[in-house]
């Protein structure tokens, strides 16, 4: 499908233009943080900023793709009742409009945000319960707050699901270099936004640049084809509390993978295995229960098919995001094609 004909045009552009505006303010609030907690004015257990990034993201993304869109409903992770009374609502509008007159020229396209009214309003238009039927949006506006919270990789994450499947993704990476050898070297241009539409393929582009830039002038992006034990890299979490690190070890262990692996919290994992830079994603499940969120792998999901390769859950079944704000299945194992199955495999002779 031709990259600027696809039937998607003005779903990219918007999810592109808001999440850039997203990304910019949480790039400003990440920055802040190191600073904030060298000087001791920010004490590690404050979680403020990615409260306010959080809440002032979400009413960015879900403001776009209301004025746009606005019979399509919203999942988004956050809710504003967790905002009522908090000390920080006047921190989230300063930020907002500030964010806002820097990019004004978007405007036209995804509006802006004048008091704290709309800002709730717009919260909470993230309180769709999606489903297998029709279309909505799904927005996690921080993923990835611990890695946040330690001045690490975090992503702004946002999906257009249609009957179950992930059709569009777009993932702002402000934290991430473009190329990352290992998890202490790593080289090119920090921040990168990550694109995928169904059809059409995935895409590289830098992420603080003005404005949409068509998918034709992107650097399209593909995953490498290799299942050579010598040449395979594993890109994991970084939380010992959201995967399971020593099963991940077993599997690595059984596939014969000596290289380490690269730990980076978010969604950017996905954005690192489509861009070919590793070959295989492994989330193992740390408990029987937990059921992941359709907003932590939406759009990374699409970003893997789109650049050739393959996820599933712990049994090799496809994700499948239609059952509700959670998905159904345990685990989460992506990987080049030629790869897959053979992962699939270990995963089982472990568990
Ligand atoms: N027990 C458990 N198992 C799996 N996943 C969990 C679990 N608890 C939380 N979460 C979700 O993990 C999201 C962050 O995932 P990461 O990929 O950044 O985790 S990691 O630290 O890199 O391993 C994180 O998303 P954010 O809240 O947006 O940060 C959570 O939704
Ligand atoms: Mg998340
Ligand atoms: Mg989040
Ligand atoms: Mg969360």
């Amino acid at each position: 499908m031709a990259t600027s004909t696809h039937p998607y045009a003005k779903e990219l552009e918007i999810a592109t233009l808001a999440v850039k505006r997203a990304s910019i303010l949480t790039k400003k609030l990440s920055d802040s943080i190191v600073t904030l907690q060298q000087s001791g004015t920010l004490t590690k257990d404050d979680k403020s900023p990615v409260t306010v990034g959080d809440f002032a993201s979400q009413a960015i993304v879900n403001h776009a793709i209301k004025l746009n869109f606005p019979n399509d409903e919203i999942v988004g992770e956050e809710d504003s009742q967790d905002l009522q009374d908090s000390p920080l609502t006047s921190q989230i509008l300063d930020l907002i409009n500030q964010v806002q007159q820097e990019t004004s020229e978007y405007d036209d396209k995804i509006g802006k945000l004048s008091n704290l009214k709309e800002i709730t309003t717009s919260i909470d238009f993230g309180d769709s319960q999606g489903g297998s039927t029709g279309r909505f949006w799904a927005l996690d506006p921080i993923d990835g707050t611990k890695g946040f919270l330690r001045g690490d990789q975090f992503a702004v994450c946002l999906a257009l699901i249609e009957n179950g499947k992930v059709v569009l993704g777009v993932i702002g990476c402000p934290n991430l270099p473009q190329i990352i050898h290992s998890n202490d070297k790593h080289e090119g241009i920090v921040g990168g936004l990550y694109s995928a539409v169904k059809g059409v393929g995935s895409y590289y582009s830098a992420l603080f640049t003005k404005g949409f830039t068509p998918l034709d002038q992107q650097q399209k992006i593909s995953m490498k084809s290799t299942s050579n034990p010598s040449e395979l890299k594993v890109v994991e979490g970084v939380e010992k509390g959201h995967s399971s690190h020593s099963t991940q070890a077993q599997i690595k262990q059984i596939l014969g993978i000596t290289t380490p692996a690269i730990n980076l919290d978010s969604q950017v994992k996905y954005c690192v295995l489509a861009s070919g830079q590793s070959d295989i994603y492994l989330r193992l499940p740390v408990s029987d229960t937990y059921r992941e969120k359709i907003w932590d792998h939406a759009a990374g999901n699409i970003l893997i098919y789109e650049s050739g390769g393959q996820v599933g859950d712990i049994e090799g079944n496809p994700l499948n995001f239609g059952t509700g704000r959670t998905l159904q299945s345990k685990g989460v194992i992506a990987g080049n094609k030629q790869v897959f199955d053979s992962v699939i495999k270990a995963v089982q002779q472990v568990l």
